[in-house]
């Protein structure tokens, strides 16, 4: 089986406006409410490929109610521990002339909900997937993901991680199956930037030097780098398209990646889906669907050049 645990669930406010200005009042040109959180992604992008999965993790007040509905209709398996106070986040991502977005903190978590969580997480068996995806509320410490891979260290997971700054570094230790900072905070993490895919390299490198197993590197528009545990490194540009809506593209990633490896086993094959799983998602508005992805693997096999 395969598992995400989003602890910081989201619904993602998407507006669009003209030449967006600072101080003044704004009025929208378009307007629409996603389910989100990476984990939750990563569950609602799988399904899309034909993969089971359970998404779990923590649900607060009335947002919380309403991500919990949009995952029922999109038929996604949701087992969400209800928080007691505070409400899940309302993430704001303005589109005008360039993309921002506002991400909010997220309720606190009790430490009776955690215990909940844990008591999930001990039904996992030999052979199943975690994901562990997004940020954590910000009064929860940044060794968060790591007790969570200590406590199951003596199951034979794969668990995937896609954090940034303490909460990825601090799993390293126990050997996630595959990490997937983007370029950015893969520099942050060592305190440069980093723009070639050499350096890509360079780094993800010493991310597996660290305990890591798999680590892929997204670039955004600039195409991605796996560096792989048998040895081998895949490099590719992005697919080239319109991009239509860009948040949930990294979560999709991991998604194709994961669906890749399944249907395959060959980290070559998880990383062309990946690639092409997330390019779809940035070139609709919608998370990306099968057909769509099979049509940019299918446009794009030049992309993707290998390395053992
Ligand atoms: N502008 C784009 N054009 C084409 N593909 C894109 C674009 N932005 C994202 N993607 C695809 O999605 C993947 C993940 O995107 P990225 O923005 O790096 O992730 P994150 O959201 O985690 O920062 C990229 O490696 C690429 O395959
Ligand atoms: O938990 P974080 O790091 O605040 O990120 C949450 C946000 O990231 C997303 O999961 C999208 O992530 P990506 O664009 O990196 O795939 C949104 O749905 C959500 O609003």
């Amino acid at each position: 089986m395969i598992y995400t645990v989003t602890f910081n669930p989201s619904l993602d406010y998407i507006v669009s406006v003209d030449n967006f200005t600072c101080g003044i009042v704004n009025r929208t040109t378009d307007e629409i409410i996603f389910p989100g959180g990476k984990g939750i992604n990563v569950s609602m992008v799988l399904k899309n490929l034909g993969f089971e999965n359970t998404a779990l993790g923590f649900l607060a007040g009335f947002t919380g109610n309403r991500i919990q509905d949009l995952l029922e209709e999109k038929g996604v398996r949701a087992d969400f521990i209800s928080v007691e106070k505070g409400i899940s986040r309302i993430n704001v991502k303005l589109r005008s002339n360039e993309e921002t977005e506002i991400n909010g903190q997220g309720p606190a978590i009790a430490e009776a909900d955690i215990k909940k969580l844990y008591e999930k997480l001990d039904t996992l068996s030999d052979g199943d997937i975690l994901v562990l995806a997004g940020s954590i509320p910000d009064v929860m410490p940044g060794s968060m993901y790591m007790d969570i891979m200590r406590h199951l260290q003596n199951k034979d997971l794969k668990i995937v991680v896609d954090a940034t700054k303490d909460l990825l570094v601090n799993v390293l230790q126990y050997h996630p199956f595959l990490i997937k900072p983007n370029n950015h905070e893969l520099g942050e993490i060592f305190g440069v930037k980093i723009e070639s895919k050499a350096d890509v390299i360079t780094y993800a490198k010493k991310m597996q030097e660290k305990g890591a197993r798999n680590v892929l590197v997204s670039m955004a528009g600039d195409g991605a780098v796996l560096v792989a545990e048998d040895g081998s490194i895949f490099q590719s540009e992005a697919p080239k398209g319109k991009v239509v809506n860009s948040v949930g593209a990294g979560d999709s990633m991991v998604a194709g990646f994961i669906a890749g490896y399944l249907e395959n086993g060959s980290y070559e094959k998880a990383f062309q889906m990946g690639v092409c799983t997330g390019s779809a998602s940035a070139f609709s508005e919608e998370l990306a669907t099968k057909a769509e992805v099979i049509a940019l693997l299918d446009s794009n096999k030049k992309l993707f050049i290998g390395e053992q």
